[in-house]
C-alpha cells in the first residue's frame, strides 16, 4: 500500500483564502486508510520573508524539513499549496528522475518576476534549481525531464522558459498514451507526477483557489497517469491545491480527488 503524508501547508500560496488550503488537504486526509498516513504539523502562522524575495519562507523551509523527515519511497503527498513537491523531490534521489506538472500555471516565476512573492507560482523553477537558492533543489532536474501538463494561464515572464519544456494540452490528453510518451522520450528511469488539482476543468472540481477553465477531465487524466505507470515507474507523487469554500463543498469533490489518488496510489 502506498503511503501518504499530508502537509497542510498555505504559505506558499498567492490566494487571499489561502488558508482554504488547510481545510482541504485535511478533508483529504480524513478520507485516507489512517495506518498509511501521516500529517504533518505545519506551523498556521504565516512565518517571515527572512530578507528574501519569497514570501513566509520560513514557514515554507519549515515544512520542507518536515517532509524531508518523513518521505519515503514511492509517497504520495498531499498539499497544501502546491510547492509542497519542491520539498519532496530535495529529499529523494533524482538521478533518473522525470518530474511531470500538472496544473493549470506553469510556476516558473522567480522572485523577480513573481507578481505576488508566492512561493507555488515559482515552484517549478525552483525544480529547475533556479530562483531562491533557500529553495530551489541543488542541484536542479534538467529541463528535458520535465513534462507540463494542461498549463493554461500562463504569465508573460513564463512563457520564455516554458517553451523550453515539453508540454501537453489538456487536448492531448485525448490519447491516452500521450502522457506516458512524453516521459518515456525524457529517457528518465522513474518519474514524479505532481497534480494542482486546478488542472482538472472546474466542472469536475469547484474548489480551487482560482478556477481555470477548460480544464481536463478526472478520467482523462487517471488515465493517462495509469497508462504512464505501465510504462514509467513511479517515484511518487503530489495531489495539491484543494481549497473547498466549505466542508459541503469538499465532499462534492472528493470523488474526483480520490480517483485522482487512486491513479497514483
Ligand atoms: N500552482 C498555482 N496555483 N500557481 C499560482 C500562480 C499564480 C501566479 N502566476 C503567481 O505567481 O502568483
Amino acid at each position: 500500500m502506498a503511503r501518504f503524508l499530508v502537509a497542510p501547508q498555505w504559505q506558499g500560496s498567492p490566494a487571499p483564502r489561502a488558508m482554504l488550503l488547510v481545510d482541504g488537504a485535511t478533508a483529504i486526509a480524513g478520507d485516507l486508510p489512517r495506518k498509511a498516513t501521516t500529517v504533518l504539523d505545519v506551523p498556521l502562522e504565516a512565518g517571515d520573508s527572512l530578507g528574501t524575495r519569497v514570501h513566509r519562507l520560513s514557514s515554507l523551509q519549515r515544512v520542507r524539513d518536515l517532509i524531508a523527515q518523513e518521505i519515503t519511497a514511492g509517497t504520495v503527498l498531499i498539499g497544501g499549496d502546491c510547492s509542497v513537491t519542491v520539498a519532496a523531490l530535495e529529499a529523494i534521489d533524482r538521478e533518473d528522475l522525470a518530474v511531470v506538472w500538472c496544473d493549470a500555471h506553469p510556476d516558473l516565476h522567480t522572485p523577480e518576476t513573481s507578481p505576488s512573492g508566492a512561493f507555488s507560482g515559482m515552484a517549478l523553477r525552483a525544480v529547475l534549481g533556479e530562483g531562491e537558492s533557500e529553495l530551489a533543489l541543488s542541484p536542479g532536474i534538467p529541463r528535458d525531464r520535465i513534462v507540463t501538463v494542461g498549463a493554461r494561464i500562463v504569465d508573460d515572464e513564463e512563457e520564455g522558459p516554458l517553451a523550453g519544456l515539453a508540454q501537453l494540452s489538456v487536448d492531448d490528453l485525448d490519447d491516452v498514451d500521450a502522457l506516458a510518451e512524453a516521459v518515456a522520450a525524457t529517457g528518465a528511469g522513474r518519474v514524479w507526477v505532481h497534480i494542482d488539482v486546478d488542472v482538472l476543468d472546474p466542472a469536475e472540481l469547484a474548489g480551487v483557489s482560482s478556477a481555470a477553465p477548460f480544464g481536463a477531465s478526472t478520467s482523462a487524466l487517471s488515465a493517462a497517469i495509469r497508462a504512464l505507470r505501465a510504462r514509467v515507474p513511479l517515484a511518487g507523487a503530489t495531489i495539491a491545491g484543494f481549497a473547498p469554500r466549505s466542508a459541503d463543498h469538499a465532499v462534492d469533490d472528493l470523488g474526483a480527488i480520490l480517483r485522482l489518488v487512486g491513479a497514483v496510489a
